[in-house]
């Protein structure tokens, strides 16, 4: 579980996150969403380590992530995978050197084994015969899920995902969306997703955090998102004309029945 305690990031005179206080649970696709320029990467950079909070904490579990030194971070970041967005394979590494790279990096295990976790891996995202393609020689949506064995290749108790549906079309995203919920249960893993897309806020939102203005304006599950008033989260879910009238008869369907 990660929480975070009244988090303030200001840039110069700008003050992008004021205030954020909430939890993200293990086992469960965790949601941050909100329009633009509202302060989602920042807050996931954030989460990772990558940017410092102006003010407040992040607790992963019990560890107070923020009074940490780097010995001590680095063995909180061996627990962390990262996917990013546009997948940033490398392009001159094949797909297997691409999910090889963290074991390279960050352990000390055999050719053989290194070769087996990748083979799991790659398994475990559906792909087969691809070891030796380069990623510009597979599709978006095969890189999507080269980008999720790199993530989980050290077998992670935290995954970040920054926008991993962009550049996919509908269906594949779903699949790509269903992928990481699946792995996220099955590794009981705390699975955090910066998404704008509302398909994965209603398929997969196991817990969905909205960001407003830099604040955090409603939390909620995917089963409350149809019934909830909140005028913010009605704002930004139904944005278009033809949503609003979905929502409408969905609405009175319900009512009747
Ligand atoms: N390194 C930085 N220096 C200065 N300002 C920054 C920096 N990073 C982000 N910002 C500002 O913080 C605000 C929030 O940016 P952020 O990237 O978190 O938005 P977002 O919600 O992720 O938007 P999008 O959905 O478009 O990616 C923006 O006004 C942005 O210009």
């Amino acid at each position: 579980m990660i929480r975070t305690i009244d988090i303030h990031k200001s840039f110069g005179d700008q003050e992008v996150l004021k205030g954020i206080t909430t939890e993200f649970f293990p086992g469960k696709t965790n949601l941050i969403i909100g329009r633009s320029g509202a302060g989602k990467t920042v807050l996931l950079k954030i989460l990772v380590g990558l940017v410092s909070p102006t003010s407040g904490d992040i607790f992963y579990g019990d560890v107070n992530f923020s009074q940490l030194n780097k010995k001590e971070m680095r063995t909180i970041r061996m627990k962390v995978g990262m996917l990013f967005q546009g997948s940033a394979l490398f392009d001159s590494m094949t797909v297997e050197e691409n999910i090889r790279f963290p074991l390279d990096m960050f352990t000390h295990m055999t050719w053989k084994e290194k070769a087996m976790q990748v083979d799991s891996c790659l398994e475990r995202v559906s792909l087969g015969q691809v070891h030796k393609k380069y990623p510009s020689e597979v599709s978006g949506g095969m890189q999507k899920r080269v980008g999720i064995a790199r993530a989980i290749v050290l077998n992670p108790e935290y995954l970040f995902c920054d926008e991993p549906n962009s550049g996919l079309d509908p269906k594949t995203a779903i699949v790509i969306d269903e992928l990481i919920r699946d792995i996220t249960i099955d590794k009981n893993i705390t699975t955090v997703i910066n998404t704008h897309d509302m398909n994965s806020v209603m398929e997969i939102g196991d817990n969905i955090v909205l960001v407003h203005e830099g604040r955090l304006a409603w939390r909620g599950d995917k089963s409350q998102v149809l019934e909830s008033t909140d005028e913010t989260l009605q704002q930004f879910i139904f944005a278009s004309p033809f949503l609003q009238r979905l929502r409408a008869s969905a609405l009175e369907r319900s009512q009747e029945g």
